[in-house]
């Protein structure tokens, strides 16, 4: 797997320069998987956190890369602790999330839903809110520094571990006017089906608000047939274990084709679906045969600094891999944006005027 030093900076070497300037859009990427490794090292030395495995960034970004490369959710998930550790404060989550619009942005970036979890903030004496107004406050400070050349949501999480969904989802539907977007599950899925947090998804609903929920990424087809027939999910994280559902010869069963021809995206992941053993290899990942089959697809990061990865190198790995062409990441964007968790006008406005050109001017 291709690694470059700083993931906010993809390897001019491997990635093309038409791949960088392709305008993208990115639904499913994670505040505290993102962050860049000078400023965990230069925050963990304001805060006092210790444990860090090296204070050198560009060992720290090789580190947080091989340690999540362990073939196992539970296992990718453990190196968070890192990040979280150095996102406690008001100043740290602004910065954090200025520079992950900038990084974004530097990377092509017109659209980005960002999400994390508020619960895992509350360690220096933040509320819940305050901690979902200093990420907010840090993507509009990173919006003006890019120009507006990126627009910003969040999505905000619920640990699928804990029992707090439902306050998080109030939490949701609170700063829903406030650049908050929707709602998401996360953790370790095994054991810690969708339905658990059915309160939280049920009361979502009753407020017209979006959600999304991980699902299929180290469950199979159970796990995305209870994300999408009893929690009601809009998109599926992942999702890539559909496959459990399609034959070899490419018929789809009963859920397969509900999702396709309902068109709920997935949003997929390929770096980080490695790394935890939901794909074997690039050239092996399912998301051609689905592309092909016409579900609704969209490329993800996942977690930039976890999984060592930008969204030109997920373009670079898919043209590797499949020999994709810019029409292809044309459509990825554009669906990306067509199952977007913003109104319909900006929308519109952004496939047509940011997107469509950018492509056409490639
Ligand atoms: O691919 C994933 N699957 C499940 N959970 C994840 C994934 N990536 C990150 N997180 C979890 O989501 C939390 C909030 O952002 C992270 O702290 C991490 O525990
Ligand atoms: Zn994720």
């Amino acid at each position: 797997m291709h690694l470059s030093d700083n993931p906010a900076t993809p390897a001019a070497a491997t990635v093309s320069e038409w791949i960088r300037r392709a305008p993208k859009a990115v639904l499913h990427d994670h505040l505290d998987g993102g962050l860049r490794p000078a400023t965990i090292v230069e925050l963990a030395r304001e805060c006092g956190y210790t444990a860090l495995p090296t204070e050198d960034p560009a060992e720290l970004a090789v580190w947080f890369r091989d340690a999540a490369d362990s073939g196992s959710l539970e296992r990718y998930l453990e190196t968070f602790a890192h990040t979280c550790a150095v996102m406690q404060t008001r100043e740290a989550l602004v910065r954090i999330a200025a520079e992950c619009a900038e990084d974004l942005a530097a990377d092509g970036v017109v659209y980005a839903e960002i999400r994390y979890a508020p619960e895992q903030h509350l360690e220096g004496g933040l509320t819940l809110d305050e901690v979902v107004v200093a990420v907010n406050d840090g993507f509009r400070e990173g919006e003006r520094r890019t120009g507006g050349r990126i627009t910003v949501r969040t999505l905000l999480t619920g640990m699928r571990h804990t029992d707090r969904s439902l306050e998080i989802a109030e939490l949701t539907v609170a700063h829903r006017d406030n650049g908050v977007a929707g709602f998401d599950i996360a953790g370790g899925e095994i054991g810690n089906p969708p339905a658990r947090h059915l309160a939280a998804f049920q009361h979502l609903k009753r407020e017209n608000c979006h959600y999304t929920i991980h699902a299929g990424e180290a469950v199979g087809a159970e796990s995305i047939h209870e994300a999408v027939q009893v929690c009601g999910t809009e998109r599926i994280g992942h999702g890539v274990r559909i496959t459990d559902d399609i034959a070899e010869d490419g018929t789809l069963g009963r859920l397969a084709s509900y999702v396709r021809d309902n068109r709920i995206a997935l949003e997929v992941c390929p770096t980080s679906n490695l790394q935890t053993g939901a794909a074997k290899d690039y050239a092996s990942h399912p998301i051609d045969e689905l592309r092909r089959l016409g579900f609704r697809i969209t490329l993800n990061t996942d977690n930039r600094l976890v999984s060592g990865t930008t969204m030109s190198e997920e373009f670079q790995h898919m043209v590797d891999a499949f020999g994709y062409g810019p029409e292809v990441f044309e459509e990825f964007t554009v669906a990306a944006l067509e199952a977007a968790f913003l109104p319909l006008p900006e929308r519109q406005r952004l496939v047509d005027e940011v997107v469509r050109p950018g492509y056409a001017a490639l």
